[in-house]
């Protein structure tokens, strides 16, 4: 089959380069080897929320005298996460793809040459697709296995597991200290894992402010987490004929749980992806420009986890958008350069919310980058506590926002928040450091009364406007 572009990989970065090629006129054919919608839509980002939602929505009526919550209907839950990932059912998603239109065709992909993909379905029938303008890599990527002795025999958890559970453990194992392990801990705590150990071997949340990371480790060790830090798992058993499994530290101490889930990270799904057969090495990330371009090449592109820059769903759907408008730019002789052509948001500092209690949310640069970058930094902190809306909000509300600024141009060029729902409070972050707004012009952006968004009007004044 002969098409203007092929996209390996129908999750959210592939399915929406289709979407941007075939609106630019071009023809698609993407290629899907388990559920159209990707890790996004079955495995993670949505069934991931849809577990979290009742533990901070009790976290929140817990805080309000007068209210309480009655024990969580767990099968209740469950059933709306299934509701949610549609069952692992991706037809809704095949039929976005074909009403584009593109071709949605089922199999591994594999580069087998320049502009060539083969397919091979599962019942081992081959198809070649020939591309006239670009390929598209999207495969995303898959969980990082460490090599603890033991680990692999122990049948471990990964993040399919987790976040498609029918039965919660009633002791489970949580290691790696990131945004899945803290999410899926708190979340299956809530549903049932009375005894939740969380194995990290540094702090919470390593790339934020490390505030967000000590602020959570508060509110886990509160709920009745185990929250151990610095820690290394030294080896993991379990029986063969099955049983508990058995994690041995560092300190000669040993946890004993029903499962056991692995949350050390992701790296890009190139293992079979055919990138020698073009001269690329066989590895990940797969290196790209602003373009989203593999350079070296004028046809290969790669967009979302797979390329390495930001693993967020949002990153990679405008990455994305970037790709498909920068394909169908070349693809017509057009100038292929202007500003909405290229990647300016990654290297930025990606906006990211923690779906926990208390949430976590920051976008553009910590104190620390910053100041790497050697930038001329001011940093002001408050606490959120303070602000009206958020003492409203409930007792014993807890939070706290910085905005790291720039003194050279007098422009924020960091913002976190941690508290509860805070995530909805980033996006006027993301849109100040994007649009690089002066604080003397945010000045004039005045927040309603009594709203947790009062928070931008003290930072201003902390700054001293
Ligand atoms: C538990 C968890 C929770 C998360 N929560 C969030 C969140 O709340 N917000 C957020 O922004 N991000 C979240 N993420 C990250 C997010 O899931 C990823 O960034 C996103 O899925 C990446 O999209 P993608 O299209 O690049 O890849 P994927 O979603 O991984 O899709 C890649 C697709 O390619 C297919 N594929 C791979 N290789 C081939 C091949 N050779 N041939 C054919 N098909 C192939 C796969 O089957 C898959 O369908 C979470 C991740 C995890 C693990
Ligand atoms: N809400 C969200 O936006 C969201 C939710 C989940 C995942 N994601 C994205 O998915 C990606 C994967 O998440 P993740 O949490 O798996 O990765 P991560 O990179 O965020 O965290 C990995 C953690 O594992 C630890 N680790 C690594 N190797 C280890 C080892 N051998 N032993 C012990 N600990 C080890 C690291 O120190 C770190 O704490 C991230 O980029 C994340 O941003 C986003």
């Amino acid at each position: 089959m002969d098409v203007d572009v092929v996209v390996i990989g129908a999750g959210p970065a592939g399915e929406n380069v289709a979407g941007r090629a075939v609106r630019g006129g071009l023809s698609a054919a993407v290629v899907e080897e388990h559920l159209a919608g990707g890790e996004c839509s079955y495995y993670a980002c949505i069934p991931s929320k849809a577990l979290l939602r009742p533990m901070e929505l009790a976290a929140e009526v817990s805080r309000v005298p007068g209210l309480s919550t009655g024990p969580v209907d767990v099968a209740a839950v469950l059933a709306r996460r299934d509701e949610a990932i549609s069952g692992l059912d991706d037809s809704g998603q095949v039929e976005w793809v074909e009403k584009l239109p593109a071709a949605l065709v089922r199999g591994r992909g594999r580069l087998t040459g320049p502009r060539e993909v083969e397919v091979t379905a599962a019942d081992g029938t081959v198809t070649r697709l020939r591309a006239r303008h670009a390929v598209v890599l999207a495969t995303g990527s898959v969980p990082v296995v460490p090599g603890i002795p033991g680990l692999a025999q122990a049948r471990p958890w990964f993040n399919r597991e987790a976040t498609t559970v029918r039965q919660v453990p009633e002791r489970l194992v949580v290691l790696g200290g990131g945004v899945v392990a803290c999410e899926m801990a708190q979340a299956l705590h809530a549903l049932g894992a009375r005894e939740t150990t969380l194995l990290v071997r540094g702090g919470l949340l390593g790339r934020m402010e490390p505030f967000a990371g000590e602020l959570l480790a508060d509110s886990l060790r509160k709920s009745g987490i185990d929250l151990r830090t610095g820690v290394s798992v030294e080896r993991v058993e379990r029986p063969v004929d099955g049983g508990p499994v058995t994690v041995r530290l560092s300190d000669g101490s040993a946890v004993e749980a029903d499962e056991l889930l692995v949350a050390t990270g992701r790296e890009a799904a190139v293992g079979d992806v055919g990138l020698e057969s073009v001269g690329l090495a066989a590895e990940g990330p797969v290196e790209v420009d602003d373009s989203m371009r593999v350079p070296g090449f004028d046809w290969l592109y790669a967009v979302g986890d797979v390329n390495g820059r930001n693993l967020l769903t949002h990153m990679g759907k405008y990455q994305a958008r970037v790709c498909g408008d920068v394909i169908v730019a070349r693809a017509a002789g057009e100038p292929d350069d202007g500003p909405a052509l290229r990647d300016s948001a990654d290297g930025r500092g990606a906006p990211q919310v923690v779906f926990t209690d208390p949430q976590a949310a920051s976008v553009g640069l910590t104190a620390q980058a910053a100041r790497d970058q050697g930038m001329d930094v001011r940093v002001v902190d408050y606490d959120m506590a303070s602000v009206a809306g958020a003492y409203l909000l409930g007792d014993g509300y807890v939070g706290r926002a910085r905005m790291v600024v720039d003194e050279s141009r007098k422009v924020p060029v960091g913002v976190t928040f941690v508290g509860p729902g805070v995530g909805e409070l980033l996006h006027a972050a993301t849109i100040a450091v994007t649009a690089e707004v002066p604080l003397e012009k945010l000045w004039h952006a005045v927040p309603s009364f009594p709203a947790v968004s009062e928070v931008w009007l003290r930072l201003l004044e902390e700054y001293g406007l």
